[in-house]
């Protein structure tokens, strides 16, 4: 089939690729025309495992191609797929301003009948909206249907979780164009949920929200663990063998952080508000995750005895999680935005990124930021701070505390290199 995706960031990408890979036709356009030149030349525009050599072989076929006119596009396909961004407004709701100026495009263009896929999280009732919107844009109803088609992949996985999600969830009533929908993904096995709009687009919210719900709790039990010196880790292994509940997502830490999480928590909040339904247990999920990372410094603060301008802190991980090059809502550099203010030098280092943060100096290994530092705080789980070397990591360092924001860190390997293991909600 001729897709057009429209939008090419970490989840239009990833999806063009995979699309081509099982065979369709793609076209992903984008308004950011260096990031679309960029694409051409064959430079990726993110770190996504895997993600270089499967859009080069599909562009190198053509059966990818990468453009930056978006009603030419909508034009030459039959299926439009929609990934732009949706991030949160001053009041926390969705922006569907990019969702709105693609909608925008689409009318311009559209005269023949297509099928607009809604791959970006968009609140419930936004599909309802764009097909208002398009009727009243002039674009005859018998001409597209709109179908939700949530996008459940994670940064860092992204192509693996593409080809093997758990499920595949298509909105709409109509049943030609569920079909339609079912049959791109032909060659994927996974269930596949066709139900309302509506429904499908809060089957996205409750699902992000119900992963961020996990994490506030494990996050909270893990203050409890820590008052009564007990293991955190211990803990979620026995919680989590119930099936019930499950193992995963419950790794406690310095709190969720991404695209997607904060955002898509903040956005469901908004929409039930604007219906007069406020969420109290979403409104404490994101308390808690707000409240995680200072929790965390205060502690670095007591096993340091005082974190003032005497004091070098090391921190390893810019990331929101490892695998990524992405820093949107990090807790890694908000960690570091806090310590810059009360440490005397801030020296860091991670594999992919190195944002400009006021009061921290980039190194370019790992050994060289733990150099005369005080202590290491561990914010990013990436395997090569799991895997370093920690008799040299002691030998570089002034200090001996190692604070493993991540839980990710063998207790054992860093205690008998004479250094002092500080995780979260552990003894
Ligand atoms: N990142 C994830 O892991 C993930 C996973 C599932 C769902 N989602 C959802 O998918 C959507 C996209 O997320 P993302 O992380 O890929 O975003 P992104 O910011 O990486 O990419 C969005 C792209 O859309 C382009 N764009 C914006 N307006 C446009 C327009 N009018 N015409 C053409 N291109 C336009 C931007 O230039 C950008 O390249 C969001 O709604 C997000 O919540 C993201
Ligand atoms: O046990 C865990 C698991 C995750 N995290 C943190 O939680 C955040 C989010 O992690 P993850 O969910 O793996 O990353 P995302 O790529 O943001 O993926 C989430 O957000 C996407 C966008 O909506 C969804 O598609 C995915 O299903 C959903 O997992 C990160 O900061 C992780 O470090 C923990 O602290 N402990």
């Amino acid at each position: 089939m001729n897709i057009g995706i429209i939008g090419a960031g970490y989840v239009g990408l990833t999806t063009a690729a995979v699309l081509a890979e099982l065979g369709h036709a793609v076209s992903c356009v984008d308004r950011d025309e260096e990031k679309i030149s960029r694409l051409n030349n064959g430079v990726i525009p993110i770190y996504e495992p895997g993600l270089d050599e499967l859009v080069d072989r599909h562009r190198t076929a053509n059966r990818l191609i990468f453009r930056h006119d978006v009603e030419e596009t909508v034009r030459q396909n039959d299926i439009i797929m929609i990934a732009v961004g949706t991030p949160s407004a001053i009041d926390g709701a969705a922006d569907l301003v990019f969702v709105r100026s693609v909608l925008k495009s689409i009318a311009s263009a559209l005269s023949d009948s297509k099928i607009i896929i809604m791959k970006s999280t968009v609140p419930p009732g936004t599909g309802d909206w764009a097909e208002s919107f398009l009727i009243e844009e002039g674009v005859a109803k018998e001409h597209f249907e709109v179908v939700s088609n949530p996008e459940f992949l994670r940064e860092g996985t992204a192509i693996y979780d593409t080809f093997h999600p758990d499920r595949i969830v298509i909105g709409t009533h109509n049943e030609a164009a569920a079909e339609v929908v079912q049959s791109l993904y032909a060659g994927i096995e996974a269930k596949t949920i066709i139900t309302g709009r509506t429904e499908a687009e809060l089957i996205k919210y409750g699902s992000n929200a119900f992963l961020a719900t996990k994490l506030s709790f494990i996050n909270e039990l893990a203050r409890v663990c820590e008052a009564y010196g007990a293991d955190i880790m211990d803990v979620a292994i026995g919680i989590g063998k119930d099936s019930r509940i499950g193992e995963k997502f419950l790794q406690a830490g310095i709190g969720y952080g991404g695209s997607c999480l904060p955002k898509d928590v903040q956005a469901l909040m908004a929409a039930a508000a604007a219906k007069n339904e406020p969420l109290k247990l979403l409104q404490a999920v994101a308390e808690v995750n707000d409240t995680q990372l200072g929790a965390y410094v205060r502690k670095l603060e007591h096993v340091l005895g005082g974190l003032d301008e005497t004091k070098h802190i090391a921190v390893w991980g810019a990331t929101f999680k490892e695998n990524t090059d992405d820093l949107r809502y990090s807790r890694a550099v908000a960690i570091m935005e806090s310590l810059a203010r009360r440490a005397s030098t801030l020296t860091a280092y991670d594999p992919l990124a190195a944002p400009s943060i006021a009061g921290v100096t980039w190194k370019e290994s790992a050994l060289a930021a733990v150099e005369g530092a005080d202590a290491l705080v561990i914010a990013t789980g990436w395997a090569e701070f799991v895997q370093a070397d920690w008799q040299e990591v002691a030998k570089r360092m002034k200090g001996s505390v190692v604070m493993d924001g991540r839980n990710v860190l063998n207790r054992k390997a860093i205690e008998s290199a004479g250094l002092r293991y500080v995780g979260v909600g552990r003894p």
